[in-house]
């Protein structure tokens, strides 16, 4: 595009992650509580924005407060993808899932693959080598469920888990750090295991707030991208043009 400023925003169910971009490459990233705003933030000129939400109320909020300053794109009313949706039901996808999809489009990288999505929830979505999006995986994710026990169980503090150097666990900590480090890891490599069998070429890319570690544990073949879904904002962008 060239010489214009897109707003990005993807609003997850705990970080709102937002990025000014000149439509072709991210060019700063911030992110916030989601639910919470800064006015700030959106008090520079822009030419176009694009957003994706999970959190309803929330997306409608930045929608209304986007659309005072320029045209935009949700993900809800754009038709074209890369993919051919081959779901139950289409609407029932949360929008950050489709934005992963099209990061990794973005990328470069050419289906069968799957992308993982470490955060509130633990996400995978498949697509096959006919570019079709088949469905997924949604699972705990990994600071939802240590945040869960560790409200349940009496002994167990939150401390901040980091990558364990063994296997099996010598104290607390690192006992905590083998079950939810190293577990999720096992998680996505058990589903990357058996879908491999079924396409060989498969490849995968990881990104969500807890995917900063479990990237480094994890045994099999995968780019590690913080900013999947906004990447995929811009080639959602990119294909929907027509639109604004
Ligand atoms: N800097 C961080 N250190 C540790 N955990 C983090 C950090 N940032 C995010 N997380 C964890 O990652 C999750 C949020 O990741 P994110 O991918 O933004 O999720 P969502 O898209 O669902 O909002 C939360 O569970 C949070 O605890
Ligand atoms: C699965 C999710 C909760 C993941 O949300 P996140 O962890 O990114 O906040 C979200 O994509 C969602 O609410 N999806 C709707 C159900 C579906 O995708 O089938
Ligand atoms: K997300």
């Amino acid at each position: 595009m060239g010489n214009v400023t897109v707003v990005l925003v993807d609003i997850g169910n705990t970080r709102t992650k937002l990025a000014f971009s000149d439509g072709e490459s991210l060019l700063s990233v911030t992110e916030l509580p989601t639910g919470e705003f800064d006015s700030h933030l959106l008090s520079k000129p822009m030419d176009a924005w694009v957003l994706s939400s999970v959190v309803p109320a929330v997306g409608t909020m930045w929608t209304e407060l986007l659309s005072r300053k320029a045209p935009g794109l949700t993900l809800k009313e754009v038709d074209n993808f890369d993919i051919i949706f081959d779901v139950r039901r289409k609407a029932e996808v949360g929008e950050d899932r489709l934005a992963d999809i099209e990061g990794a489009f973005y990328l470069g990288l050419k289906p069968p693959f799957i992308t993982i999505d470490f955060g509130t929830a633990s996400v995978i979505n498949l697509v096959t080598p006919q570019h079709e999006f088949v469905g997924g995986v949604i699972g705990p994710g990994v600071m939802s469920s240590y945040e869960c026990l560790t409200s349940k169980a009496a002994l167990l503090k939150e401390v901040p888990l980091d990558v364990p150097e063994d296997l099996i666990g010598r104290d607390t900590k690192t006992n905590l750090e083998s079950g939810f480090i190293l577990g999720f890891a096992f998680w996505a490599e058990g589903f990357y295991a058996r879908l491999k069998k079924q396409y060989p070429d498969l490849s995968a890319v990881l990104t969500g707030g807890a995917a900063k570690i479990i990237h480094q544990v994890i045994d099999f073949p995968a780019q590690y991208e913080p900013h999947l879904s906004l990447l995929g904002l811009l080639r959602v962008l990119e294909l929907n043009k027509h639109l604004l």
